[in-house]
C-alpha cells in the first residue's frame, strides 16, 4: 500500500445527480472512505476541484476577463474543501485546509513546510485554491502539490472509471486503458487531465492512477495498493 499520497478529488462529481453544488450525503461518503483510508496508515494530501460551481473556461464565463473568472474558479476550491474538512473532522479525523490564495480567517495559507508536518502528524491536508494562479487547473494544482510533498502517486478520482481512446461521455464506443504512458496521453490528446498536469508528472516520474470516485470502497482500493481504472506511467 501507499504510505503517501494525494488525491485529487472531482468537484464536478461532487455534485452527484443535482449537477451543481456539494450533495451533503455524497460528500459524507467520500469523507468515509478517506478516513477508512487514513486508518490503513496512508498519510493523505487533498485537491478538490471547483467544476461543480464555477470554471474559468465554461460557458458562463464567456464574456469574462479570464484572470477574474479563474479566481472565481479557484475560490469555488476553497467552498469545496472547507465542506470536505466539515465532513472529515465529523468522522473524528484532524484536516487542515492550506490556500493558495492568503484568507487567513478562513484557512491556513499554503506553506510546503508545514503541509509536511500536517502529513507527518497524521493530518489530512486539504489543499485549496488550486495553484493560486489563473490559467491553471487544479489536475495541474494536484501533480504539483504531489510532486512537492513527495508522494508516492498521483490519485484522480473522478466522474469516469479510466482513461479512455477518447471522452466516454460522448464516444460510447471508446475503450479504456489499463495502463497509458505519459506520452501517449500526451500524442492522443486524451482529454481526462490538461497537458500542463500531465507533463509535470512525467517530467517527474509521477506515477498517475485515473479510477471513478462515483463506486464506493475505491479511494480505500487504491490507497490498499488495488489496481483500478487506468494507471499512467513513463
Ligand atoms: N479520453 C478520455 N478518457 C476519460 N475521460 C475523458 C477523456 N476525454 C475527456 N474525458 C473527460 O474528462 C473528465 C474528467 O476530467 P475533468 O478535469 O473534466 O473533470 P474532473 O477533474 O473530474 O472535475 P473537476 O474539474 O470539477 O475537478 C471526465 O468527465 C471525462 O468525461
Ligand atoms: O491553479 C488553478 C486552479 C484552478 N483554477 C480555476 O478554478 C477552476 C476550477 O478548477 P477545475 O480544475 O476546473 O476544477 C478552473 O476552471 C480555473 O478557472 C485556476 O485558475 N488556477
Amino acid at each position: 500500500m501507499y504510505k503517501r499520497v494525494l488525491l485529487k478529488l472531482s468537484g464536478e462529481a461532487l455534485a452527484a445527480g443535482s449537477g451543481f453544488g456539494i450533495d451533503a450525503i455524497f460528500i459524507h461518503k467520500i469523507a468515509e472512505e478517506i478516513a477508512a483510508a487514513h486508518a490503513l496508515g496512508c498519510q493523505i494530501g487533498i485537491v478538490v476541484g471547483g467544476g461543480n460551481f464555477f470554471r474559468g473556461v465554461a460557458q458562463q464565463a464567456i464574456d469574462m476577463d479570464r484572470v477574474a473568472a479563474d479566481h472565481m474558479g479557484m475560490l469555488s476550491t476553497v467552498i469545496n474543501s472547507i465542506a470536505l474538512q466539515d465532513a472529515i473532522e465529523k468522522r473524528g479525523l484532524t484536516c487542515r485546509v492550506m490556500s493558495a490564495i492568503e484568507m487567513h480567517q478562513v484557512a491556513e495559507p499554503y506553506i510546503r513546510r508545514r503541509a509536511m508536518r500536517h502529513l507527518e502528524k497524521g493530518r489530512i491536508v486539504i489543499f485549496a485554491a488550486g495553484t493560486g494562479n489563473p490559467f491553471f487547473s487544479t489536475d495541474t494544482a494536484a501533480s504539483l502539490r504531489a510532486m512537492e510533498i513527495k508522494a508516492d502517486i498521483l490519485l484522480k478520482a473522478t466522474s469516469v472509471d479510466g482513461i479512455y481512446t477518447a471522452d466516454p461521455k460522448s464516444n460510447p464506443d471508446a475503450t479504456k486503458f489499463d495502463q497509458i504512458t505519459y506520452n501517449d496521453i500526451l500524442r492522443l490528446n486524451l482529454r481526462v487531465m490538461d497537458t500542463t498536469a500531465v507533463s509535470l508528472c512525467k517530467d517527474n516520474n509521477m506515477p498517475m492512477m485515473v479510477f471513478s470516485m462515483k463506486e464506493q470502497g475505491n479511494i480505500v482500493r487504491v490507497v490498499g495498493g488495488e489496481k483500478l481504472g487506468s494507471l499512467v506511467t513513463a
